[in-house]
């Protein structure tokens, strides 16, 4: 049968939204009552994508993606230094939050050295056993004074005092990923109180927390206090009575953990197995006294030394004002918005549909990795793999127009590892005989990345390069004013080309 012409009968949605043939007047009213609250609803929704557009093509709202490699040193560390630089009172209200995530730190460098006397200890052991790290063999225990290493009786009993952190570490990491979170099945660390013994455990070395950032993980350890005082003290939202505070068994291994730490046979014993903690994210144990003490609230520098691996990608807002351009004297006020994003590779592919309408990509290259080698794949170089990622980014068509600021940063790391006398060129062949200093260095690769840029670029493009250490904020706010700065500049350049 031919029903073309039929009013209605060729729209194939009719008969879905027609009204139902037996509907009753009052049926009719509520009906129509909710087909106009969805119509003002996308009305609305309309109208704010409308005057976002107008207000990126004005330049209002400037989008910045934050890359790099997993702690490339990086992402969520210069996060906090555009918060702390653009809204410093919310950076001091959530201050408390960052408690537990300073704890957690220090008991995963304390964990860290268990394992290492651990392997030691079953090296010495069994010499037929393979070591788990590859340094780590029975004649390592012949230390490069030629001093014979060994365990004491008194080392493995304050390994055991130590023990109930782990217990700690687990019910820290519960409390910020609980079961059902998106981060539980990647960090969890259940198996560990169910071993006979808690070093024996292969699986969870080197495991590190991640958290996604839109999980509200930063409320997960407050009481519930609600407010809007200008004074607040995030010190109020800890509950210090709470007799499961883990900062408590924390503070009573405080004097073990010291001594372990300051001892002078595990500093060796870390040394031949090549663990630079002092190096990691989330280095304290130089400040245990201080953060392990009751009512230890973090200080904004130890928020920007605290480590939690990023999960996904969270998006931060800050208003910004700045004189306006025109010069009449009045200011203007911008929209930042920061996309921070998780580095490790498997998450890579998330940072693509941020491409097509970012101003600014900031691009962290954490330069003191030149002898370590990623966590996710131990053959590939971490300076090596940030090189390849550079590459990559900086040859992208969609990135074609978009600014690019480099941040070769962790330089204070790179300077402790030259004095230390670690060589450059034993792990860049390139590099040859160049003094290995930080002149010489940080040169040569300043030079590497604006040489794959000039290359790669589909079209020309400035090179703006900055050599950090994104964990002192007063020289990061510095670049970071610069860097704000500029990208206002070339916006607006954009924009006005286009108009
Ligand atoms: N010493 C030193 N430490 C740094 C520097 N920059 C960052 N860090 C530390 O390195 C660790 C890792 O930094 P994050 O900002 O968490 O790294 P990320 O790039 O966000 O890493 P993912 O979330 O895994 O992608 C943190 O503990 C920082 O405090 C630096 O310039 N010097
Ligand atoms: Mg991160």
């Amino acid at each position: 049968m031919v029903l073309a012409g039929k009013p209605g009968r060729d729209d194939p949605l009719a008969h879905v939204t027609a009204p139902p043939p037996d509907e009753t007047e009052e049926q009719r009213q509520v009906r129509l009552m909710e087909e106009a609250e969805a119509q003002r609803v996308s009305d609305a929704i309309d109208y704010d994508i409308q005057q976002e557009k107008a207000a990126n093509f004005r330049g209002d709202i400037i989008k910045v993606l934050l890359l790099g490699q997993s702690e490339s040193g990086s992402k969520s560390t210069t996060l906090k230094n555009f918060q702390l630089l653009n809204s410093p009172k919310a950076f001091k209200a959530e201050r408390a939050s960052w408690r537990a995530v300073v704890l957690l730190n220090v008991v995963r460098s304390i964990r860290t050295i268990l394992e290492a006397m651990s392997d030691f200890h079953d090296a010495q052991n069994s010499p037929t056993l393979s070591p788990s790290r590859p340094t780590t063999s029975p004649s390592s225990s012949v230390s490069s004074s030629g001093s014979f290493l060994r365990l004491s009786p008194e080392h493995l009993k304050l390994k055991l005092r130590l023990l109930p952190l782990l217990q700690v570490e687990e019910s820290l990491i519960r409390k910020l990923t609980p079961p059902g979170s998106p981060e539980f099945e990647s960090t969890h660390l259940s198996q560990i109180t169910n071993l006979p013994s808690p070093f024996a455990s292969q699986n969870v070395k080197g495991k590190e927390i991640a958290v996604n950032s839109q999980f509200a993980w930063k409320g997960v350890f407050s009481k519930v206090v609600s407010s809007t005082r200008d004074s607040f003290d995030s010190a109020e939202l800890v509950d210090w009575e709470d007799p499961n505070d883990p900062g408590r068994i924390i503070h009573a291994c405080s004097e073990d953990m010291i001594k372990l730490w300051k001892d002078p046979t595990i500093q060796k014993i870390l040394r031949l197995q090549q663990i630079r903690l002092e190096d990691m994210g989330g280095f304290f144990l130089d400040d245990l006294e201080r953060v392990t003490s009751p009512r230890y609230i973090p200080t904004n520098d130890d928020i920007l030394r605290a480590r939690l691996k990023t999960l996904g990608v969270s998006e931060h807002r800050f208003k910004f004002k700045e004189e306006s351009p025109i010069g009449f004297g009045g200011t203007i006020t911008r929209e930042w918005r920061v996309y921070d994003v998780g580095g490790q590779r498997s998450l890579r592919a998330a940072w693509a549909p941020y491409f097509d309408d970012v101003n600014c990509i900031l691009f962290l290259a954490p330069i003191s990795a030149f002898d370590q080698v990623l966590e996710e794949d131990p053959t590939v170089n971490r300076l090596e793999d940030s090189v390849l990622l550079w590459k990559s980014i900086v040859s992208n068509k969609l990135l074609a127009a978009t600014n690019i600021v480099l941040f070769l940063n962790k330089t204070d790391i790179l300077k402790q590892k030259l004095q230390a006398g670690i060589k450059f060129a034993d792990h860049l062949v390139s590099y040859g005989d160049r003094p290995n200093d930080f002149e010489s260095t940080s040169y040569y690769l300043r030079k590497k990345f604006a040489q794959i840029q000039k290359d790669k670029s589909p079209q020309r493009r400035g090179f703006f390069c900055h050599m950090t250490t994104v964990t002192d904020p007063k020289a990061t706010s510095m670049i970071l004013i610069e860097v704000q700065d500029t990208v206002v500049r070339k916006n607006l350049a954009q924009s006005h080309l286009v108009s």
